[in-house]
């Protein structure tokens, strides 16, 4: 039996759509497999009435596939499906570590990345990496076609997840076929940002960085009391906010002191629309562990 905890994840971050990522440090899933003829999923925890047991339907049924390591393999949810926070990507990463580790395959975290993608191609329709990638790599992670580039950073963050439920696969269709060049070039500017900022461990400079005009108007007209949990968030001193992953959480950077105020204010915010959220005070955080 082999058991591994992997963690949320957010991908995005405003300005890096399908590429940037970041290891949350706080929620995570925990898998436990263990070794069997066929593979039989079994779910409990966070929202695990809404995740299928069926092993053609499951994430980790297509990364048990993909590795050819069959397991009976049980899922105890920590992080909320259809969330933004890389729920089906914290039990694909976490089962392909563990099944890696069970069948003594010998892959390294980085080729693990393939196999844990097929998982996200089951809800999504594509492999997309930018969560898979930082579950299992840990840090900020840059997904560039099959490269992944890691950088370790201290940067404090607010994840707050309201009782919204948005499919990854919904929120992708809301994304804009074209783009005005005068956006590009904002994109690029803010990424690069970004970037420089996670190298940094710099707040101002990751929260101006989120800034970015092509997915996240979009995607934000999906939550409701976006427009209020933003500028509450800047108002209790967060340096930048944006939509997490597909949504329907909103991440905002911070420096450490402002964490409380800012979540409660996030909270708020949302409550003021008539949402109900919790929110997730945490950090850019490692990868999926093995016990
Ligand atoms: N092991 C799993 N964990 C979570 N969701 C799963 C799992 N297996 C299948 N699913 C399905 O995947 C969907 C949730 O995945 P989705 O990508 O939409 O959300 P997310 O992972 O929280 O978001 P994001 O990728 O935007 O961070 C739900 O329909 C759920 O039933
Ligand atoms: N980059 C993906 C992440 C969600 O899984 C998206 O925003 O659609």
């Amino acid at each position: 039996m082999r058991t591994v905890r992997a963690p949320a994840t957010s991908a995005n971050l405003g300005s890096g759509f399908d590429v940037f990522g970041v290891a949350l440090d706080r929620p995570a899933d925990v898998i436990r497999v263990e070794k069997a003829s066929r593979t039989t999923i079994e779910v409990t925890g966070v929202g695990s009435q809404y995740i299928p047991e069926d092993p053609e339907k499951n994430v980790v049924g297509a990364v048990a596939e993909a590795l050819d390591a069959p397991a009976h393999i049980q899922i105890d949810k920590g992080v909320r499906p259809s969330s933004g926070l890389g729920s089906s990507a914290a039990s694909a990463a976490g089962a392909a570590l563990a099944l890696n580790a069970l069948y003594d395959r010998g892959y390294s975290r980085s080729e693990l990345v393939p196999a844990a993608a097929e998982g996200e191609a089951v809800v999504s329709g594509e492999a997309h990496v930018d969560n898979v990638a930082p579950a299992l790599l840990g840090g900020f992670t840059v997904a560039r076609e099959d490269e992944v580039t890691t950088v370790d950073t201290d940067i404090s963050l607010v994840a707050c997840l309201p009782e919204i439920a948005i499919s990854t696969r919904d929120a992708r269709r809301v994304v804009p076929t074209r783009a005005d060049m005068e956006d590009v070039v904002h994109t690029v500017g803010s990424a690069a940002t970004l970037a420089v900022g996670m190298c940094r461990s710099d707040p101002e400079l990751v929260g101006r960085g989120m800034d970015e005009r092509l997915v996240t108007p979009a995607r934000s007209e999906l939550i409701t009391g976006y427009e209020n949990v933003r500028t509450a968030a800047l108002d209790a001193g967060a340096t930048g906010v944006t939509v997490s992953g597909a949504g329907p959480s909103v991440l905002a950077a911070c420096y450490p002191d402002d964490r409380r105020q800012v979540a409660a204010a996030m909270v708020d915010g949302f409550d003021d629309a008539g949402v109900e959220a919790r929110a997730y005070q945490t950090r850019v955080g490692g990868g999926a562990v093995v016990f």
